[in-house]
């Protein structure tokens, strides 16, 4: 059978896109099927929301208190321990995370095979423990507990400024911007001969599954995410 690529399009300011990416690689191990290559794409929300003309649910007041009953229904589903913010608007709007999804990026691009363990360090740093992902110190030890070197982590953080990363970033923002994405976590699926397909959002991995005819494993396995 022809290769099915699926590019993972997430931002660790999003709490969906962890469960999604979460929910996600289990099923490609599960599936473990040379046919079928996750592909995963570092992309910023911020230029997502802003090239599709979209707004984060968190500026909506009653989607914002939702969110955080949401979080909490999937905790009680799963063994994940989201928290909603303490301060959500200065977390997600005025600091976002840019300067996590650009050390990311420059991992894609050189180590790719950390991506996966930094990600989840990144994603508990700001949506367990609540924490500054715009502070250095956090994310060095978000990338140190993911097994990095303190050199290596360090490096990354440098690594961050260069204009080769920034445009990478922007270039996987791009191709979602381009596929019709308008949030995150979104999954786009590439076939030869046919059209791309965006799902958007955690909860559509099952639609994503029957349209490629591969099984659907449950968005939680015996109460465990992971
Ligand atoms: N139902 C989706 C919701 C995902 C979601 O709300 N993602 C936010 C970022 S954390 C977003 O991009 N929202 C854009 C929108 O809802 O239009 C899911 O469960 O994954």
């Amino acid at each position: 059978m022809a290769l099915r690529r699926i590019a993972l399009h997430y931002d660790c300011i999003s709490p969906y896109s962890w469960i999604g990416f979460e929910v996600m690689m289990r099923h490609s191990r599960m599936w473990n099927d040379p046919t079928v290559r996750i592909e995963l794409k570092p992309t910023f929300l911020g230029g997502i929301m802003k090239g599709s003309g979209n707004k984060p649910p968190g500026v909506v007041a009653g989607k914002m208190v939702y969110m955080g009953r949401d979080l909490q229904r999937l905790n009680d589903f799963t063994d994940m321990e989201l928290n909603m913010l303490s301060d959500p608007f200065t977390t997600l709007f005025k600091k976002g995370s840019i300067k996590a999804m650009r050390a990311i990026t420059a991992m894609d691009m050189t180590n790719p095979e950390v991506v996966e363990r930094v990600s989840i360090e990144v994603w508990k740093q700001i949506w367990i423990h609540d924490r500054d992902i715009t502070d250095e110190a956090i994310l060095m030890d978000a990338f140190t507990s993911a097994g990095l070197t303190k050199n290596k982590a360090k490096e990354f953080l440098e690594m961050a400024g260069a204009k080769e990363v920034k445009n990478k970033l922007k270039e996987n923002t791009e191709e979602a911007l381009d596929a019709g994405c308008f949030g995150a976590p979104s999954f786009i699926v590439r076939q030869d001969g046919e059209d791309d397909k965006m799902f958007f959002g955690q909860d559509r991995i099952e639609l994503l599954c029957h349209q490629l005819e591969l099984p659907y494993h449950g968005a939680a396995k015996e109460g465990k995410i992971f």
